[in-house]
Order: structure tokens, then sequence, then C-alpha cells
């Protein structure tokens, strides 16, 4: 893996071929979840979508899975009995998006977050994903990342090419990682004004209201104590409001130094799926959904998208609600 990965790292950017791996189709009757709903929440599951009639977004959401469909017409977190249910259905909603934006804009803008997410899209990487999303049209950025080589063990980047980017084609031009040569101050500059440039070329959407980059989905994890991205409890990034990308040095949670997104970005969103699961993440669940407490706001509680947010919870992180 490291050979390959090394290989990869250095060869000339347009001829860095994703290795294409294929794993076993799941059967299709698995294709359904298992879920149940909470009751005290109001939450919106429909996807925001762009319409080639309306060029403002139109609040639908197409699923081939009438449980998926019936979900979407739901104000609730999608809850699965395990997190392959919460996997297999994480890969459906992700799927329909991109085949919908892809149609009516002619790309796919997807931000994912490092940690427990990235195990959470392995069933996009099987049948039938692996052959029918148009993988050329993706384009993928990371929401967070650790001031480390690209080959680190902390690395956001090597985790999702590990179990993610090295399973499906997406061209390697299309995968707008961090630089990881640059100090943390340069790298968040460098990574927001690579952002402005896939603003001007028309790749990444911005909002109309207030033309902060849009994209089309961010998938986020979010940690034990509430976190989001690289933006942490009580920490003063929180308030950002003029920076797109910014860097801390003082991570409560190591490595120390990261790069990320800005709320305004984040709450620019055409879409977004909080994807959450084990009973360790049960109680800040609990305050942004139900009725927990915490002396302050969590970061979690501060998503709030311009378009559709949708929670994807296993039956143990759903557990207080
Ligand atoms: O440090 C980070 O943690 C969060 C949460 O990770 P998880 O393993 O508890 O799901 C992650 O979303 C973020 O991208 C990462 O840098």
């Amino acid at each position: 893996m490291a050979s390959s990965f090394q290989a990869l790292l250095h060869a000339p950017l347009r001829t860095r071929t994703p290795i294409r791996t294929h794993t076993p189709p799941f059967p299709a009757s698995s294709r359904s979840p298992s879920s149940w709903f909470p009751p005290n929440n109001h939450y919106s599951f429909r996807a925001n979508i762009p319409t080639a009639h309306d060029p403002k977004k139109v609040n639908i959401f197409k699923s081939k899975s009438s449980t998926s469909a019936n979900m979407a017409t739901e104000n609730r977190p999608r809850v699965f009995d395990s997190e392959e249910a919460l996997s297999i259905s994480l890969a459906e909603y992700t799927a329909d998006l991109s085949e919908i934006f892809v149609k009516q804009k002619g790309s796919f803008t997807v931000v994912v977050s490092g940690g427990s997410l990235i195990k959470s899209l392995r069933k996009l990487t099987e049948a039938p994903y692996i052959d029918s999303v148009n993988w050329s049209k993706w384009h993928m950025f990371w929401v967070d990342e650790r001031v480390v080589p690209k080959d680190h063990p902390d690395s956001n980047y090597l985790l999702a090419f590990d179990q993610f980017l090295s399973k499906v084609p997406i061209p390697s031009e299309n995968v707008h990682a961090i630089n990881d040569t640059l100090s943390a101050e340069a790298a968040a500059d460098d990574y927001e004004a690579r952002i402005v440039h896939l603003v001007d070329n028309g790749i990444i959407n911005t909002s109309e209201t207030t033309r902060i980059p849009k994209f089309d989905l961010m998938l986020l994890g979010m940690g034990p104590d509430g976190h989001v991205a690289s933006l942490f409890p009580g920490h003063p990034l929180l308030k950002e409001k003029t920076k797109w990308v910014t860097f801390i040095k003082e991570s409560p949670k190591p490595p120390p130094e990261r790069i990320t997104f800005t709320f305004p970005v984040i709450n620019s969103s055409a879409n977004i799926a909080l994807v959450v699961a084990g009973a360790g993440k049960a109680h800040p669940v609990h305050v942004a959904l139900g009725n927990g407490q915490e002396a302050e706001v969590l970061p979690v509680q501060m998503v709030a998208p311009e378009g559709q947010l949708a929670w994807f919870l296993d039956k143990d992180a759903a557990s207080k609600l």
C-alpha cells in the first residue's frame, strides 16, 4: 500500500489513475434500510437540488427506494438499526444527489470530513454504485485537514484515499486535497485561493444571496464533544465570519495543527449529511436534536445550511432521543 500510495503521490497529476477495486455486491434486499424515527425532532430530509427550469433551489428528493422517498418527506433524522444499514442508505442518498446534480450542472462537488464518516461511505465503492455513479464528474474536497504529510497516519486525505478514493474512478485532477507542504496558515490561504479559482471556473456554485461557495454536498462526521470539521466547542473560530478556510494551531484533539472550512462556507451548502454512529456520540446528538443540555452551544448545533440538512444516525447515537 505504502509504495502504491507513494507512486501515486509522485506521479504527474494527469497520469494518476485511481485503483479500481471491486468487492462483492450486497444483496438487493439489504438496500432497504431498517429505520425508525425518534418523536421529538424537526429536521428536514428533503435534498436541495437545482433544476434546469428554476435557477434557484427546489426542495425535492428523488429516490429509487420507496423507503427513502417516504423518509424524504419526513422532518426527522434517519435512524438505523446498525451502522451497516446507515451506510447503505447514505450510499443511496449520495448516489441520488450525484445523479441529479451531474444531470443538471455537469459536476458534483462533494466535501468530506475525516474520521468515522469515511468508513460509512464504503457502500458507494460497491455494486451497484461503483458502476452507476458518474465518478468522472465528481470533485472532492476536505472540510478539514490535519497539517501533516499526505502519507501520515493522521492525514484525512490518506484516510479517504485508503478507504474511498483508491476504490472509485474519480479523476485525480478532481481530487482537491490540501497542500501538505505549507504551514497551517499558508495551506488555509492556498486552499481558499483554489476554491476561488474553481468558483471562477464554474465548478463550484455560489450562494445567490451571499456569494459564498455553495458545495453540492457536505458529508460531515461529528466528534464526541460535538465538534464538526476542526471547529471545536468554545473556540473563537466558531465566530469566524470573513474567511472561507482558516487554521488552528492548538486543536484540543491531536494533531494540534489543522486547517478547516468556516461556518459561513459549511452553512452555504446545498446539502449537508451529518453522519453519526456509536453510543459515545449520543450526548451531543441529544443536545442537537433532543432536549439534552450543555453550558455552551456545540459546534454541531451551528450546522444550519442554506439548503437541506439530513442526519444519518445509528440507533446507538440516537439512544438518548
Ligand atoms: O478530528 C476530526 O474529528 C471529526 C470526528 O471524527 P470521528 O472519528 O469522531 O467521526 C472529523 O469529522 C474531522 O474531520 C476530523 O478531522
